[in-house]
């Protein structure tokens, strides 16, 4: 029943001969395209698509595969897409989609809905599925073809019929959106096949659709159309699922009525707990590391202030320890306590002959100890019990100091009510610099300047070994 679907204006005779079944009512000029109600959804401009080039044998078709864009990416232009597959001779050029017609609005194939509501709450390429509500938005295949021999008077609703049935669809997922009369016979129809579930047919089952297309498995009615060439098979990929949010939380039994069956379930949970038992063993780490961090620094810093405080608390206990005891204090490792008679055989009871000079402390004497050692002793003068701490901590403090330019102490003594305070060192032979610079040792042979360097030298070496360490602030100097 084609009456009063197509109301076109007839033919002229040269026109209608074109075609083998002439369409009497076709508008004319034959080639001006036949517009009804052109959704703007096909010719908007929309962003750069994401074409995959169809792999098409020369028996098929065209088939894109568009990939959904992310929500910030726009699609390309439609009519880019079609440019890019038209199948040379398929006769696009004819395809005026801009182009209104100026005669009398056709009805049959084109007839009523053309195409669903625009809405803009759908994203480019996808449109608001039809017999829906609220903003239900779906990709269709976008399906143009171009239909030969088309008859005079052909029925949308038949031809919808037998599309849909031997595409395997139902009537419903097809929606003509527009066409456009070439010739007397030939029409380019453009339609969106929606998909009846989800947001857009799997690959599937576009692949199953197209190739039913190009292989020709679809027939329509002679009467009504004869044969069809495919213009443009454009399908959108569907969407990968998003990723499933990672959520951390405490882990819980599962509840045993649901072990058996919760295999997935069961999986994830072990992530879950894998994932915390890594998280709290790393913030155990962490926190441990950090406690033995505060323990070693607290440890360093108590043992660093025990050590600065030590001297002082050392020298004064010490020294505090050696005044009571007046005579018995702990010997120093490197110096001997040595006995007051074999000073006093070492020096033949402090003779005058053994003096080797004199300094503001007391008399300095020659002797050698029993195990032969030549030696110096200085008989300190009694400074009360003041001397004795200056005394004791001298000893304290020679006793450590060990240097090729210091003259060493070998030993000592204290009696016991401090009366008696002796200072042992090392021999120095050949006299005083004193007696070298100013003395009688000078006179007949002074010392060269070389010599004088040296000496100053050797002499700025043991101040220097003696003045740095505050410890040793205490020693009185030889100038
Ligand atoms: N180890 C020594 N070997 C040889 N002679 C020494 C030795 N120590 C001191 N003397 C002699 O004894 C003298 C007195 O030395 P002492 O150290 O008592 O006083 P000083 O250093 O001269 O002056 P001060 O009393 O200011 O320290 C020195 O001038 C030196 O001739």
């Amino acid at each position: 029943d084609f009456s009063g679907n197509l109301q076109v204006p007839a033919q002229s005779p040269t026109t209608a001969a074109e075609g083998a079944s002439a369409v009497s009512d076709l508008p004319s000029p034959s080639n001006r395209p036949l517009v009804h109600r052109p959704s703007r959804r096909h010719f908007a401009p929309c962003s750069a698509p994401t074409l995959v080039a169809p792999a098409q044998s020369p028996l098929h078709g065209p088939l894109i595969t568009a990939g959904h864009p992310p929500i910030s990416s726009r699609l390309s232009k439609p009519l880019m897409k079609r440019s890019a597959l038209v199948h040379p001779g398929m006769g696009l050029p004819n395809i005026a989609p801009t182009q209104i017609s100026a005669g009398p609005i056709p009805a049959g194939l084109a007839q009523p809905p053309l195409s669903p509501e625009v809405s803009n709450c759908c994203k480019p390429d996808s449109i608001l599925k039809p017999g829906t509500h609220g903003c239900h938005c779906v990709y269709p295949i976008k399906l143009d073809l171009l239909l030969l021999n088309v008859s005079q008077n052909p029925d949308r609703n038949a031809f919808l019929v037998e599309l849909t049935s031997q595409l395997d669809l139902l009537p419903n997922q097809i929606e003509i959106i527009n066409f456009y009369v070439l010739s007397l016979s030939r029409l380019n129809i453009s339609m969106d096949i929606i998909p009846h579930t989800g947001i857009s047919f799997s690959a599937s089952d576009a692949s199953k659709i197209n190739s039913s297309l190009v292989m020709h498995r679809v027939h329509f009615d002679p009467n009504v159309v004869r044969d069809y060439q495919i213009l443009n098979f454009t399908w959108f990929e569907p969407p990968a699922p998003s990723p499933a949010p990672i959520v951390v939380s405490r882990p819980r039994a599962a509840p045993a009525h649901l072990s058996s069956n919760s295999t997935l379930l069961g999986s994830s949970n072990k992530g879950n707990h894998s994932n915390l038992i890594l998280i709290f063993g790393i913030s155990a780490g962490i926190l441990v590391f950090a406690i033995i961090s505060v323990l070693i620094i607290c440890s360093c810093t108590f043992h660093k202030g025990k050590t600065e405080a030590f001297p002082k608390e050392s020298v004064k206990s010490r020294t505090a320890d050696v005044v009571e005891r007046a005579g018995s204090f702990p010997h120093p490792s490197s110096t001997r306590f040595l006995q007051y008679e074999e000073l006093k055989e070492a020096t033949n009871n402090f003779a005058p002959a053994s003096i080797l000079g004199e300094g503001g402390f007391g008399r300095v004497f020659k002797g050698v100890l029993s195990d032969g050692t030549s030696v110096a002793i200085k008989r300190l003068t009694n400074g009360g019990p003041q001397g004795d701490k200056e005394f004791l901590v001298e000893v304290e403090m020679l006793s450590r100091l060990h240097h090729r330019n210091l003259v060493k102490l070998v030993g000592y003594y204290s009696s016991r009510d401090s009366s008696q305070n002796l200072l042992c060192y090392e021999l120095v032979p050949n006299g005083s610099l004193e007696s070298w610079l100013h003395g009688p040792l000078g006179v007949n042979c002074p010392l060269d300047w070389d010599t004088r360097m040296k000496i100053a030298l050797d002499a700025a070496r043991g101040l220097t070994t003696m003045c740095y360490p505050q410890r040793f602030q205490s020693i009185q100097y030889i100038t």
